[in-house]
């Protein structure tokens, strides 16, 4: 498959030798400094893009595939007030758009997880939920991308909680959830659910050794997104 990568950093750079290790080729690496290229490139032996750039660079990326007929795997953080608009074109364009707040495989059984406990706590009283997510300090955004999934996975599943807040600032109301955010080098990702009680405390919590597995989900998801249309997810993707 020829495959451009739209942010060239941390994640771009693992995700582009895994790429080729599966024998796919990178056609263009994008960054901040080297933008114009997407000008000139000639995007009809572009296969797919793979996007994780910078909260306030990833609308322009998806929108300049979802306008190019390029399907587009992101996992750009920071930015979804804005996926409404995206989710849109992907729709009008009929062109293929991944988003995933986390790409790794073990998150995603993770987040099942989570909505199971959430179900599990709806029925029993007298524990209060908290979330805590802890990264490396060059993190942009505030709570992970990841954290805000599990806050929506506990919404969904427990009738008490409609939002939730981070720890630090004031809540608007009582039904909302803390997420404390923790910038730790060189953490890569640690995120951890918790329900208190007087009496004991539960607590379920991922832990990314690397960014391996978050780099590895984003190519396998890019080998099977082109030749599908509009809005996926990883529950498309995945089998459970
Ligand atoms: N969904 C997931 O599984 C994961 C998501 N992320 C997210 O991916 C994003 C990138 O993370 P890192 O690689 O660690 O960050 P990084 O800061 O190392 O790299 C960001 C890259 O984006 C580039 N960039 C800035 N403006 C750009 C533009 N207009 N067009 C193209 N590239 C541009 C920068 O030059 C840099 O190369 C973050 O939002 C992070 O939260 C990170 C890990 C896993
Ligand atoms: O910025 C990161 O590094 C990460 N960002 C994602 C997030 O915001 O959830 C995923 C992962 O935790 C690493």
């Amino acid at each position: 498959m020829n495959i451009i990568l739209l942010g060239y950093g941390k994640m771009g750079k693992i995700i582009g030798e895994i790429a080729e290790s599966r024998g796919h080729q990178i056609l263009l690496k994008i960054d901040e400094n080297n933008r114009e290229l997407l000008d000139s490139i000639d995007p009809k032996p572009i296969d797919v893009a793979i996007e994780f750039s910078q909260p306030e660079a990833a609308v322009s990326n998806i929108s300049w595939c979802l306008n190019h007929g390029i399907p587009v795997v992101s996992g750009t953080t920071g930015w979804l007030d804005q996926k409404p608009q995206m989710d849109q074109l992907a729709e009008e364009k009929q062109t293929g758009f991944f988003y995933a707040s986390n790409f790794s495989i073990g998150v995603n059984v993770f987040f099942k997880v989570n909505e199971y406990l959430a179900k599990l706590m709806n029925e029993v009283s007298g524990y209060e939920v908290s979330i805590e997510e802890i990264h490396h300090t060059a993190k942009k955004d505030a709570p992970s991308g990841t954290a805000i999934t599990l806050a929506e996975g506990i919404i969904k599943n427990q009738q008490a909680f409609t939002a939730w807040h981070l720890s630090d600032q004031a809540s608007e109301n009582g039904q909302s959830i803390p997420i404390s955010s923790k910038r730790i080098d060189p953490a890569p990702g640690t995120h951890i659910i918790r329900y208190q009680s007087e009496i004991d405390d539960i607590e379920i919590s991922h832990t990314a050794h690397s960014r391996q597995g978050f780099a590895l989900g984003a190519v396998l998801v890019a080998e099977w997104l082109p030749g599908k249309k509009g809005v996926l997810t990883m529950n498309d993707f995945l089998s459970f």
